[in-house]
């Protein structure tokens, strides 16, 4: 186990912000830490570094639970922070450098971990260039960068691409699966749903301070998914039998709409397929759309609002 937390309570004056949590983590995971603004999640990891004390409940780090926030254990991670934390005058290299430097890292092997860390993060061309000079997502990525020169075990990201070009975005998500396949175990906080479908092994949702959910993403979306709808266009709808397709098990509709043939069925029926053979005969099949949940459907469900509208609460 890289980390665990149980039964942590965090107010802020008489501000519940995080209630009861329990959370395990498990070594190779990347988590996804999904919840709208101000759901906790920047609490949740203040909370588990030990920058804030809590109010109740236990922290734990590679199974040290008596004193989780030594600097034995503290050293093991990363962390990537809302706020970019680099030197907007000083270069990559002297950024990266210099934080090489506060975990201990001397001589030949901190020359190598620095530029190991930059080109990991895809600045291995710009070392000699200067933050202040850096795009909004080169500077993330080299923020990156600087949180992970000591290899850590366990690297924990704070929202790392909010307000950044697709291209960083892209290349932030790829880096991260790059890491968890390199042994890295990592927690990645974001209010961007497909961040977490992209990467996660396992999804927590975090709403007003309380964990609502945890599963994979395949295992969220079937919890909620009770019907599959499949659109299939053709060119000659009167050849259709409609009768053969309502006779499969678990289809619940089909409607004809000009040249739409629409298939209501339970979730994840698998006929797609037979549906297919049976229109494909005469018809001509022009597209095909299945419509999916994803996890802003899994939040819907279980709270009543959107993602995007859930911070308001
Ligand atoms: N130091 C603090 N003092 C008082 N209230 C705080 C403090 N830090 C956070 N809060 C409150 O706690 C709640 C959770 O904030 P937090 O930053 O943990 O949420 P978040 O999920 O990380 O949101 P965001 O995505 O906006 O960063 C918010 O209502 C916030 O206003």
């Amino acid at each position: 186990m890289i980390a665990s937390l149980n039964g942590i309570v965090k107010r802020y004056d008489s501000k519940l912000v995080l209630d009861y949590i329990d959370l395990d983590i498990n070594e190779g995971q990347i988590i996804g830490l999904l919840g709208p603004n101000g759901a906790g999640k920047s609490t949740l990891i203040r909370c588990l570094t030990g920058m804030e004390p809590v109010n109740q409940g236990n922290v734990t780090l590679f199974g040290d639970g008596k004193k989780p926030f030594q600097n034995k254990n503290k050293e093991k991670i990363g962390l990537v922070t809302q706020e970019i934390s680099i030197f907007p005058e000083l270069t990559a290299q002297e950024n990266a450098n210099f934080f090489a430097g506060i975990y201990g890292l001397k001589g030949e092997m901190r020359k190598r971990r620095v530029a190991e860390a930059l080109a990991f993060v895809g600045l291995a061309e710009h070392t000699k260039g200067r933050a202040q000079n850096f795009s909004g997502g080169m500077q993330r990525r080299l923020n990156i960068a600087c949180s992970l020169v000591h290899d850590p075990k366990f690297l924990i990201m704070d929202e790392p691409t909010v307000g950044i070009d697709p291209q960083s975005r892209n290349h932030i998500l790829q880096a991260v699966k790059k890491l968890q396949r390199n042994g890295t175990t990592i927690l990645y906080t974001t209010h961007y749903m497909e961040e977490v479908e992209a990467i996660a092994s396992e999804v927590v949702i975090l709403d007003k301070g309380q964990i609502i959910t945890r599963g994979t993403v395949q295992d969220l979306i079937r919890n909620i998914q009770h019907e599959e709808r499949i659109k299939v266009e053709v060119s000659h709808p009167e050849e259709v039998s409609l009768e053969s397709i309502q006779a499969l098990p678990d289809v619940k509709q089909v409607i004809k709409d000009g040249n739409q043939i629409l298939v209501v069925s339970s979730a994840n029926s698998g006929h797609l397929d037979r549906i297919l053979t049976i229109i494909k005969e005469d018809s001509g099949v022009v597209g095909i759309n299945v419509e999916k949940a994803n996890l802003e459907d899994v939040f819907l469900t279980l709270t009543g609002r959107t993602l995007r509208d859930g911070g308001s609460a």
